[in-house]
């Protein structure tokens, strides 16, 4: 996506786009970027778009939609107000619509792009403290976000959980992105032997004041890109073979082999 900050525009596209895999592909998971629904240039229009669930025009979207559609999403993040906390937060609905999983983003993105701009994420939201894994069609799902990525000690504690797919909703920064993007996907992937679906916001976002990398994919537990969307809004799917994960989990035993 490239959300901007009218966020019944954001919602509405949003929509059309999870519409649009649903209806070509028989999905079990619909998986959206980071902070689909708002993206603004600072930390009090990002609170003041915030949702304390189950209110909130986008929480009551997406569980909305996945009833309609009778599919499970994972619903990116939101900026989420609990009392006066505020969290970078994922919330997934199973295909009756309700909520089957909440996970606050745990790695607050506090960096000095080189060459670019500043992020002091933790101005706007707290740190999450729970790591989150639910179950879709008999498989456990991780919960990560973006900045997430950079701290492998979390994607094995959810590999430790029993996850088989990863999610990663993200607004990974074009300069980061463009050297660290695939090659920390790919190497999470490598490393917990799990499924992992990415999915990024891409361009412009904050009047010009930010750029995201975009590169949505997918990578297989042997840490190839099996569904890429290039440079674009858009969707792309992937049928994620579980035979195969379990394959390389056989002949590739790393998760038996740990000693520190
Ligand atoms: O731009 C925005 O306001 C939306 N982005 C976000 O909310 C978050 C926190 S600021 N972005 C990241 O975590 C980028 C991580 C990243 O790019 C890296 O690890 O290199």
């Amino acid at each position: 996506m490239n959300t901007q900050d009218d966020k019944a525009a954001n919602l509405a596209v949003a929509s059309r786009l999870v519409e649009k895999i649903a209806a070509e592909e028989k999905a079990d998971l619909i998986v959206l970027p980071e902070y689909y629904a708002f993206l603004g240039s600072d930390p009090q229009a990002a609170r003041d778009s915030a949702e304390t669930p189950p209110e909130g025009d986008a929480y009551r979207t997406m569980s909305a939609l996945a009833a309609r559609l009778k599919v499970t999403i994972h619903a990116g993040s939101i900026v989420e107000k609990d009392g006066n906390g505020f969290f970078n937060t994922t919330y997934v609905f199973g295909p009756d619509g309700a909520e089957i999983a909440r996970y606050r983003k745990i790695h607050l993105f506090d960096v000095d792009v080189p060459g670019g701009v500043s992020y002091r994420e933790s101005d706007t939201v707290g740190r999450g403290e729970e790591v989150v894994t639910y179950q879709v069609a008999g498989r456990t799902v991780g919960c990560s976000i973006c900045y997430d990525l950079r701290f492998p000690e979390l994607f094995r504690a959810l590999r430790d959980k029993g996850a088989e797919v990863i999610v990663l909703p993200a607004a990974f920064t074009l300069l980061t992105g463009k050297d660290h993007w695939e090659v920390l996907l790919r190497a999470r992937a490598i490393e917990t032997q799990c499924w992992i679906a990415a999915s990024a916001q891409v361009f412009a976002h904050a009047g010009g004041t930010k750029a995201c990398y975009g590169h949505s994919m997918v990578i297989d537990p042997w840490g190839q890109v099996t569904a890429m969307v290039p440079d674009m809004v858009g969707t792309t799917a992937a049928r994620l073979d579980f035979d195969r994960m379990a394959d390389i989990r056989t002949k590739l035993p790393v998760a038996n082999h740990h000693v520190l």
